[in-house]
């Protein structure tokens, strides 16, 4: 058989390439190889371990013609373009919780090094001089600490700022009331009203369209006067430009970066200013970080090589043909109604549960519910779910799984029906190219394919409800394509499931809210 071999092209622990080597593989560690050297050098190997800084472009993987695994030693996989690697069906995984800590210390390392001044006293002692009053500096005690985002590593540094008695306030649309509750934040649903009143904020985002420039000149105009900015999770969610404008004019008392927006970062507006507190994307960068990141990509590397299940797949990791042949044609039914749950619930549910009926009833359901919860988390775009990874995913996000095959799946030969805190969507496969039709909604019963953009109305069945909609929707110029009422005889209520091309504004829907007695309408986009 011959040697597998793996290339490491960024710095992981010894420990880490120890266990590859002991495992019999070839591991060849190249540092620093530009682009198209590493695209030279890609082709022979079986797998290949990167961090931040080496990008996995589709370029890069169409020269990787052996490889099969990308292990990312570390969270983020960002610098990933985890689709294409799908499509080649390349597994990717990383090490999830590896660097957490690490990244949540230097995170309060910067909050105190910008409000004690350390790194201008340092200098200063450097250079000679024994100043003290100019390095005059804020307490953290009792001062108001603002975290966006309050995943892994927001709610390790909540913790950490409430041993320093901070008050704490955050923003994160998908954190629970409770879990807020437990870390002892404050949870504000709009990022206006937490601007004017915290006296330090910290960022622990993804790299999204919304988070990149979600702090630009309007925000930090609406900051406190003496503001202090932290950023150790993605350059770019602070427009530096404008951080950079704001320190000049005193409005920022400093700001602590260790990301940057194009890294190596060798040239930015916070250079010149001494209280603009830099560090070259080191969070990570401790001992027990790397140790810990090192072997637990080189343990699930080894795994994926030898074809077992990699417990931090990110992307659909490579099924027997038998169960994508059984049930793979429903995965995208279950992504759409998971989307559709998601958007009628409008939060993360406590409960998921999954219920493959008739011809699939046998089949292994873990790909099914990768395919909901995917549908159902579809606001985070940090990774896929996989058949792999999606207890671990729901576990994560405190959902509970239950599963059930039920052999019958009544006119239809085979359905699933997905149900989360009570709000249920059943789908079936329709026809030869296998679409996707919804066959029962909040215990409606429909069949309908469902439209990129589509209204729900629920209402108590009375005459003229539809023409009333239908007369709304012709004003505002709104096309309904397609249309399916379900009724609810015993409650005497009626589910209206309509199809619309075109955006439905804000506006439109409250002027249907307004003019009809509905129990409940939803604009789903799909
Ligand atoms: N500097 C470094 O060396 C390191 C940086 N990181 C970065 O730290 C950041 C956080 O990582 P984790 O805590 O592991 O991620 P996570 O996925 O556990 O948490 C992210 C949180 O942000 C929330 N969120 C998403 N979009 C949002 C929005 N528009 N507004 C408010 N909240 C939103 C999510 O609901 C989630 O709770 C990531 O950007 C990651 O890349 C992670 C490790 C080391
Ligand atoms: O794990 C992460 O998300 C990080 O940002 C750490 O990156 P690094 O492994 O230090 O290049």
């Amino acid at each position: 058989m011959t040697q597998k071999r793996v290339l490491v092209t960024e710095k992981i622990a010894e420990e880490g390439l120890e266990i590859l080597r002991r495992k019999g593989y070839a591991v060849d560690v190249r540092l620093d190889m530009a682009p198209e050297e590493l695209a030279a050098a890609i082709a022979p190997y079986d797998a290949l371990i990167v961090r931040s800084q080496t990008q996995v472009t589709p370029e890069l993987l169409d020269a990787a013609a052996n490889l099969k695994i990308i292990g990312r030693a570390g969270v983020t996989i960002d610098n990933i373009d985890v689709e294409a690697a799908s499509e080649r069906g390349v597994i990717v995984c990383n090490a999830p919780t590896s660097n957490i800590v690490s990244a949540a210390e230097h995170t309060m390392a910067l909050l105190l090094a910008c409000a004690r001044r350390i790194p201008q006293a340092d200098a200063s002692m450097h250079a000679g001089s024994w100043e003290r009053a100019a390095f005059t500096g804020t307490e953290l005690y009792q001062k108001t600490l603002a975290i966006f985002g309050l995943g892994r590593i927001g709610g390790l540094v909540a913790e950490r700022a409430r041993g320093f008695g901070m008050r704490l306030v955050g923003h994160d649309p998908y954190c629970s009331p409770e879990r807020a509750a437990a870390l002892g934040v404050e949870l504000f649903e709009s990022v206006g009203d937490i601007l004017p009143i915290a006296d330090f904020i910290t960022v622990h985002l993804p790299k999204t369209s919304e988070t990149i420039g979600m702090f630009g000149p309007s925000e930090l105009a609406a900051m406190k006067d003496g503001v202090v900015l932290v950023n150790c999770a993605r350059g770019g969610i602070f427009d530096v430009d404008a951080v950079a404008d704001f320190v000049a004019a005193g409005k920022v008392d400093a700001v602590g970066l260790d990301v940057y927006e194009e890294e190596p970062c060798h040239d930015s507006p916070l250079h010149e200013f001494d209280n603009a507190l830099l560090t070259p994307h080191i969070a990570a960068v401790t001992r027990e970080a790397q140790v810990r990141a090192g072997t637990q990509i080189a343990e699930y590397v080894w795994e994926g090589l030898e074809g077992s299940i990699v417990p931090t797949a990110i992307n659909a990791a490579p099924l027997p043909p038998e169960v994508m042949d059984a049930v793979g044609p429903y995965v995208p039914a279950c992504q759409m109604a998971g989307r559709v749950i998601g958007q009628i619930l409008g939060s993360t549910p406590k409960v998921l549960r999954l219920e493959a009926m008739g011809a699939v009833a046998d089949a292994d359901p873990a790909i099914l519910l990768a395919g909901a919860l995917d549908g159902l988390l579809a606001y985070r775009r940090i990774g896929a779910v996989s058949a792999a990874n999606a207890l671990a995913v729901a576990d994560r996000h405190g959902i509970r799984v239950e599963c059930e095959a039920v052999p019958e799946a009544g006119e239809y030969a085979s359905a699933v029906r997905v149900t989360a805190d009570g709000v249920e969507v059943g789908v079936t496969l329709y026809g030869a190219n296998q679409a996707a039709r919804v066959v029962s909604l909040l215990g409606y019963k429909i069949d309908i394919a469902p439209a990129k953009q589509t209204l729900l109305f629920e209402y108590v069945d009375a005459p003229g409800r539809i023409g009333a909609i239908g007369t709304i929707l012709g004003e505002a110029g709104v096309n309904i394509t397609t249309m399916q009422i379900g009724d609810k005889p015993a409650e005497q209520c009626a589910l209206v499931f309509m199809n619309v091309e075109g955006e439905v504004p804000d506006e439109v829907l409250g002027r249907l809210r307004e003019a009809i007695d509905l129990k409940n309408l939803w604009y789903i986009t799909l």
